[in-house]
């Protein structure tokens, strides 16, 4: 089996400001926005972005500017998950439906894989949000590790 990883780690900082991705499944949407309705003062000082669906019902029923992408099925968690590798992405929060099967299983893992690796905050439930949101590193500069992605693709030629 292939283990190789990132030889070494670099650090990112974080900034004040965070690019917040919300993202929800069908059956967690009415979660996702009572949610978002509590923290909706807070949301407004970052930058949002969220699949299609999400992104639209968020504006609608709260006001909230929110970067649309794809839908969810048509790609929007491969989009989130390409802002990670880039790293234009802070913070994920994401209710996925833990009861409901989805016709893009793969690009879900593979989103949470990419936020696993790039040392991403993620937040799977209105609890862990609820955490996530009111650490002071929310509006702070934050450093953390990441893989350094220059020593892997050198070790590797
Ligand atoms: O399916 C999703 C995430 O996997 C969410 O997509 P929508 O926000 O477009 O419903």
């Amino acid at each position: 089996m292939n283990d190789a990883r990132p030889p070494r780690q670099a650090l990112r900082t974080l900034p004040a400001q965070k690019r917040i991705a919300l993202i929800a499944h069908d059956g967690k949407k009415s979660e996702l926005l009572e949610w978002a309705e509590r923290w909706q003062e807070t949301l407004r000082q970052h930058h949002l972005m969220g699949t299609g669906t999400t992104a639209g019902r968020l504006t609608q029923q709260l006001g909230l500017t929110v970067e649309g992408l794809m839908s969810g099925p048509l790609g929007g968690d491969q989009q989130i998950g390409a802002r990670i590798a880039e790293q234009k992405l802070d913070i994920l929060v994401f209710f996925w439906d833990p009861f409901a099967p989805q016709p893009h299983d793969p690009d879900v893992k593979a989103l949470l894989r990419l936020a696993t690796l790039w040392n991403v905050p993620v937040a799977n439930n209105a609890a862990s949000a609820d955490f996530l949101l009111s650490s002071p590193y929310l509006s702070e500069r934050y450093d953390m590790s990441i893989p350094d992605a220059n020593a892997w693709a050198s070790a590797r030629v």
